[in-house]
């Protein structure tokens, strides 16, 4: 090497060096200001709530349903008062927490506070561009676009599915429940169930035969089953290295990457030609096919021309409900199966109620084998009565209120702003925020809405918060209904403002049929010997104690014929 190529190698490695020298010292930099900085400027700083060391979090505390109720309550009513603070990743990352029914309205309502971009990029791995991945005026076009689909009169229209897949389950819990002569058996309820919402939603919403009751073979049921329990049981490594690694998955895909890839297109394939289908049925024959995709396409089409989805993101509207209304539909169903067979007493009460209740002459199965050539009036008739049942509808909701499926959700601060509150905050500083005066928040802030906990909450249900009394729902405290308290349904278990559950009289009506069909035909009594716990990812599900690990989640029930 002569003297000027030396120099110049020289310079590269200075060059190099101070790149490296100047990347780390704003790494440094990014990390002290994280750390240390930011977080004496953050207003939340100055609410009350539990302390904790430097890297030390209350995840764990908030996310475990052993202790939620209990801690909420301790939190709420003896130590920091409605609005307080939690530590996130660390004593650096302070996140608002409110039982405060002014300021969780205002996070829920206001256009300045957004699902965060890692709950939209992570569903969008998934989901593509479904409801769950949008934000501001395209989230509010799209909603107002699904709106049609999911009112009372198009819930009902599919209640024959409900039905006819309820009896289904029945049959073949009857037969379980029959083999070898016995009258009664044991099993896992969890998964039945679960099939038995994925078929409701696979003819409601597609118009499609998943026949997961029948067996669990059929290719786009397995697709999204596959897909859907990957991101369930995804670790929290595997969750980061998808939201700030994403092209390591995409040159690097692991064995779940690949599955996950090929779910996706075999429900995409599987897809694009039924809306196809639909599309020129609708068009040609203008059909009265009352399916969500059926509705969505309508309604896309009335919809200008400029501000209509495309085929894949009509697609990813439908799969977003599946992800979004299966599962916890059929949580819900199970939480109460569980719930009534250690209440003998409601169970029986609830059984008579249903058996006493007039039912018009049930639909024949040929009838309901597609919402299309559903003109039945009568599983209309019989799901109104159903509905119409005021103690099933107290044990549902009694359920939804102890159990919520989604027990928490979260919003981030898009801008600084000011939240009113209604119930004062003591300052660790001393100073008071009164009534009507506002806590400040900066952009970027976390505020976890604790769902399962304000179902809880004394000061909004009474003394008896805690414990499952469907009796309160004849007479409710004032601050549990409107307008002191905004939920859907009268429940916070389905969020309200503006990405509340659109799906909820479908999901209320869907949970009422199964549980009416089950509570007639069976007798529920727990399995002696195990204690179901709660585990809480992004819905709350059973699971038998000491057998997580080796069994999954699962609740065996004690399942005998009813006979009187
Ligand atoms: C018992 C059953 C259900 C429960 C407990 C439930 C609960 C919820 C909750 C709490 C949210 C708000 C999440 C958030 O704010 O981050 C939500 C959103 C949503 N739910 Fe449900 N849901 C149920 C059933 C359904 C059904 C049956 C469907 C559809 C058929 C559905 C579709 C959706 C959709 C699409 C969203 C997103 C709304 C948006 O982002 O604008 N859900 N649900």
């Amino acid at each position: 090497m002569d003297c000027s190529g030396f120099q110049l190698f020289w310079w590269s490695i200075k060059l190099v060096g101070l790149l490296v020298a100047l990347l780390v010292a704003r790494g440094v930099l990014w990390l002290v200001n994280l750390l240390w900085v930011a977080p004496r400027f953050d207003p939340l700083r100055n609410l009350p709530g539990p302390d904790a060391s430097a890297f030390h979090s209350h995840f764990c505390s908030v996310n475990d349903p052993d202790i939620t109720p209990e801690l909420y309550h301790e939190w709420t009513s003896k130590l920091f008062g409605k609005t307080f603070r939690y530590h996130g990743y660390g004593r650096h990352d302070y996140r608002l927490m409110s039982f405060d029914l002014r300021v969780v309205s205002h996070v829920l309502t206001s256009p300045v506070y957004q699902k965060p971009w890692q709950t939209r990029a992570y569903l969008g791995r998934l989901l593509g561009r479904g409801v769950f991945n949008m934000e501001g005026a395209e989230h509010k076009a799209l909603r107002k676009l699904i709106g049609p689909a999911f009112t009372a009169q198009a819930v009902k229209g599919m209640s024959s599915i409900f039905l006819q897949k309820a009896e289904e389950l029945r049959d073949r819990w009857d037969a379980l429940v029959s083999a070898n002569g016995s009258s009664t058996a044991t099993f896992d309820v969890a998964h039945w169930i679960s099939r038995t919402t994925f078929d409701i939603f696979g003819l409601s919403g597609f118009d499609y035969h998943f026949n997961a009751l029948h067996d669990e073979s059929e290719e786009v049921y397995s697709a999204y089953r596959r897909m859907f329990n990957i991101s369930d049981k995804a670790t929290h490594l595997r969750v980061l290295k998808q939201l700030y690694l994403p092209i390591v998955e995409r040159i690097w895909p692991d064995r779940d990457d690949k599955i996950t890839q090929q779910c996706l297109k075999t429900i995409r394939d599987c897809g694009t030609g039924l809306i196809q289908a639909k599309r020129e049925t609708y068009m040609n024959e203008k059909s009265d096919d009352k399916d969500i995709l059926s509705l969505l396409i309508k309604s896309n089409l009335s919809t200008e021309p400029s501000n209509r989805l495309s085929d894949t993101e009509l697609l990813d509207q439908l799969s977003s409900f599946l992800f979004a209304g299966s599962d916890t539909t059929a949580l819900a169903i199970t939480w109460c199966l569980h719930i009534l067979s250690h209440h003998p007493e409601i169970q029986s009460r609830l059984r008579a109620e249903l058996l006493s209740s007039p039912t018009p002459d049930t639909v024949t199965s040929s009838k309901r084998n597609s919402i299309c050539s559903v003109s039945s009036t009568s599983s209309v008739m019989q799901a109104d009565t159903i509905d119409a049942l005021p103690y099933l509808d107290a044990v549902v909701r009694e359920t939804l209120r102890v159990s919520p499926p989604v027990h928490g959700t979260v919003r981030v601060a898009t801008v600084d702003d000011l939240i009113p509150v209604s119930s004062p905050v003591v300052l660790r500083n001393g100073k008071i925020i009164h009534e009507n005066e506002y806590i400040r928040i900066k952009k970027g802030s976390f505020v976890h809405i604790p769902v399962e906990g304000l179902n809880m909450s004394e000061e909004i249900w009474g003394p008896d918060a805690r414990q499952f009394n469907p009796d309160r729902w004849t007479s409710l405290p004032a601050g549990a209904t409107p307008p002191s308290f905004p939920g859907l349904a009268n429940l916070m278990s389905f969020s309200f403002g503006r990405a509340s559950c659109p799906g909820y009289r479908f999901a209320l009506l869907e949970a009422k049929v199964v549980i009416a069909t089950l509570v007639t035909q069976f007798v529920f009594s727990p399995v002696e010997g195990i204690e179901i716990g709660k585990y809480n990812s992004v819905v709350t599900r059973p699971f038998v104690r000491d057998r997580l690990d080796s069994e999954g989640f699962q609740l065996p029930l004690r399942i005998s014929k009813h006979t009187d």
